[in-house]
Parts: structure tokens; sequence; C-alpha cells
């Protein structure tokens, strides 16, 4: 281990930057595009063909020429001949000349010889029970040539870039790239994970508790965190302050698993049994971090080859050590570009206690109001680490840089929304 536990101190965004020049981009591999959802694209993905494939009607009516229609109107209705129809799907480019149309659905390929497309409600039929004319129909309103069609490629041309590597693949980008003709696209998979909760004084949740003894809350916290950033735990385990014991643990886990999540146990504390675990670990760094809550952490690659965030036992403190070290890591292990949640300005409705010289992560319930966002604490600022009763109502962190203070109502502070 580079430093004994507490020994030296750094700022949050250094302790970020240290991690993720380090850790692995997992392998890429090729996936059918309706199965990569949720994944980050390893390379460009570019459009097979245009958009829209050909130039199609925008609406059900009649494909017609302009000029053939350019006098009509409802006092001066035109009568075209319908030749037929194009329906959603079909191949026909029936021929249509001056004084002609045919019916066409909206997305049928619009036929050669028309430029532009009446809708159906611009039009009379020839029978009385039914708006579709089937010989003749009297179109009631002009319209400009290219009225009403989509033209091929005006939406994205053949060849362009969809998305690019580091990409998330949302609904909307699976979607383009399934529609401009992608089968596979090459994505980084997410990364397998352990959950390791440590501490004596823990109990499975509803379980009788004599004095001492809490209810074990870490593992759901991390397990769901990784849940709502797309990733799935392998393995959710508790265990006790024996170090030779997580010491097998963390060993077998290790050549398992891409990362390994680990709570308590990183204070300088006698029972510290994860610091002290690692304390051999070349690769891993302990270090205070300039953070409040989150101080204790180390971070590194296990000999066994998978990466441990040992995030201290404190509720909030894994929180938002999670949210600041391990979910950026994470997303950086599947080759995403932008690991950083958006940081969205508010006001503080009421004033708090700052922790100049550190970074605050303060939970907040953040609402909107007619003037903008405004942000309220949701634990007593005293006491953040282990309020892990107010922070359940948490929506979002204030982020208050080391530079400031006390924040006062009506100061502005960075927020980021945790919430879908
Ligand atoms: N002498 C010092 N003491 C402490 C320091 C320090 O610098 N010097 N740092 C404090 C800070 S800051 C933090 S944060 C904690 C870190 O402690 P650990 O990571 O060793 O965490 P534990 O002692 O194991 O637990 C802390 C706290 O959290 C509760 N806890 C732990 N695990 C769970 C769980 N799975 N579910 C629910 N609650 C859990 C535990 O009961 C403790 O109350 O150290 C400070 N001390
Ligand atoms: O720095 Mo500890 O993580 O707050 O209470």
């Amino acid at each position: 281990m580079a430093d004994a536990a507490g020994s030296s101190m750094v700022t949050a965004e250094e302790h970020l930057a240290w991690i993720l020049d380090r850790v692995p981009a997992l392998a890429p591999r090729s996936l059918p595009v309706g199965e990569a959802h949720g994944l980050t694209l390893a390379g460009d993905a570019n459009a097979c063909h245009d958009l829209p494939l050909w130039d199609n009607s925008a609406m059900d009516g009649y494909a017609l020429r302009a000029a053939d229609v350019a006098a009509a109107g409802p006092a001066s209705p035109i009568a075209l001949r319908v030749l037929g129809e194009v329906a959603s799907g079909s191949a026909e480019d029936p021929q249509i000349g001056p004084g002609e149309a045919v019916r066409i659905m909206t997305g049928a390929p619009v036929p050669a010889d028309a430029d532009a497309v009446v809708p159906v409600e611009h039009t009379r039929g020839d029978r009385a029970d039914d708006p579709w004319a089937v010989e003749r129909v009297e179109v009631i309103r002009r319209a400009d040539p290219g009225a009403n069609i989509r033209i091929r490629g005006e939406d994205t041309a053949a060849g362009a870039v969809l998305a690019r590597a580091g990409d998330l693949l949302t609904a909307n980008r699976v979607a383009a790239l399934a529609a401009a003709g992608e089968a596979a696209v090459l994505v980084r998979p997410r990364p397998r994970v352990a959950v390791v909760a440590t501490g004596s004084e823990l109990q499975p949740a509803g379980a009788p508790l004599r004095r001492g003894q809490i209810p074990e809350s870490n593992s759901m916290l991390v397990a769901g965190l990784l849940a709502e950033c797309g990733v799935a735990a392998e393995a959710v385990q508790v265990h006790g302050d024996d170090t030779d014991a997580f010491a097998r643990v963390l060993a077998e886990l290790a050549s398992q698993v891409d990362a390994i999540i680990t709570t308590g146990g990183v204070g300088p504390g006698r029972h510290d049994i994860v610091r002290i675990a690692v304390e051999a670990e070349p690769e891993v760094r302990a270090v205070r971090v300039a953070v409040k809550p989150g101080q204790p952490q180390c971070t590194g690659r296990l000999a066994g080859g998978a990466w441990i965030f040992a995030l201290p036992g404190n509720p909030v403190s894994a929180a938002v050590s999670f949210e600041l070290f391990v979910r950026p890591a994470l997303l950086r292990m599947q080759g995403r570009g932008e690991v950083q949640r958006m940081r969205l300005p508010a006001v503080a409705a009421s004033s708090w206690r700052g922790s100049a010289g550190r970074l605050q992560v303060l939970p907040v319930r953040i609402d909107r109001e007619p003037g903008g966002l405004v942000c309220r604490p949701s634990v007593n600022p005293r006491g953040v680490s282990h309020a892990v009763g107010g922070s359940g109502a948490a929506n979002g962190y204030a982020l208050v840089g080391p530079e400031r203070g006390d924040v006062a109502a009506g100061d502005p502070v960075d927020v980021i929304v945790l919430e879908p």
C-alpha cells in the first residue's frame, strides 16, 4: 500500500483523477443492437443507409402533382382520377399523369411522378359513407411542391456518425442505430462487482438487536446504487471483523470480479480489518480525502486482479464515496466518455454549516420552484456521515467547494440530481 492509513490528505479531484488514470477499460465485444441498451459504445457507429430511406409521405392522403391543385380551394375543388394506392410496406411506384392521384399512407414511398401529398382531410371522397375516394377525389386545398413529403436522407445521411465511442447506448440511441441499419455494435460489458459489508455489530434488517448491534444497511445501499447505474451486484456478503477471514474472502473474490466494493473497517481503529487486509497491497492507496463526508478511502488494484473500493462504514460517507469515486470508475471501466453527473445551479433555501477546506457533499432535497431549483438539507449538517435516516429523503447532493465556508439562505450552490 502506498501510504499508511490516513497519512496523506488529497483533494476529491486528485483522488478521482488517480482512479480514472488507472482503472482498466473492459475488453469490447460485438452484440446485436437489440441487446446493447445501457451499455457503452467502444467504437463509432455510422448510419448504414439514409434516413429516411426514400422520399415518403408524412400524411395519410393523396400523392399528386402540385401543379394540378395550385388553384384548389373549398369553393373551387379540383377533381383528380384515383389510380390506386401505395400502402406502408408497398414497393409500388405507380406512374401518375396530369389530373391523377394515388392514395398514399404515412411512411409509404412517394411515387416518383408525384411532388406533393395532400392529407385526406383536405379532400372529398366519391362515396357518402367514407372519406376515402375510390375513383375520383376532390382536392379542396392547394399544396406546394414538396408538401408533406419527407425527403430521403433529410434526417441522417448514409455514413453519418450516429454515436461515438464512449457514448451510453440510451433507448433513443439504440433506436437510431437500428433504424439506420446497424445489426451489431461494439460495446464494453458492465463490470462484475461484488459488495462486502464488514462489521461485527451488523445484524440482518429486522432482527432483534441487543445493545451495540445495528441493522445492516450498507450492502443494500451499495447494491442499490450499483443497480441505479446499470450494474447488478454478482455477490453481496456481510462479514464480521475477522481480519483473516476477510483476507480470504478478498483473495477469492479478486479473481472472480472486476471490482469489490467494501464498506467499513477503513479507519485507524483496532478492528478496521479492511485497511489492515489491504495494507500490503502495493497498488492500493489509503488516503484521507478532503471531502465531508467520505474522508478515509482505500482504493486500487488488488494483486488478485480486481479493483477494490474500500469505503467508510458510515452510511452517508459510503453513499457519497460511491457517488464521487466508484460510479465514475465503473463507468470508465465501460469506456464511458463522460463519467460525472451534470451539476446544476440551485439556491440554498436555508443556511447550513459548511466545511471550509473540504468539499462538502450534503444530502439535500431539491425542488423545482418558479425561479429555478432550490435545495434544503435533508440531514442535520452537524453530523452527516451517520445520518442514514435523513439522507433517505434526499434526491440529490449539494456540492460546496472547499474554498467556501458556511452557506447562507439564498446563496447559489451547485447540485447533482440523483433521481432519474
Ligand atoms: N480516530 C479516528 N477515528 C475515526 C476517524 C479518524 O480519522 N480517526 N475517521 C472517522 C471517519 S471520518 C469515518 S467515515 C469513520 C470510518 O470508519 P470505518 O470505515 O472504519 O467504519 P466503521 O468504524 O466500520 O463504521 C462506522 C460507522 O458506520 C456503521 N456501519 C458500518 N457498516 C455498516 C453497515 N453495513 N450498515 C450500517 N451501518 C454500518 C458502524 O456501525 C459505525 O457507526 O471512522 C471515523 N473514526
Ligand atoms: O469523513 Mo467520515 O466519512 O465523514 O464521517
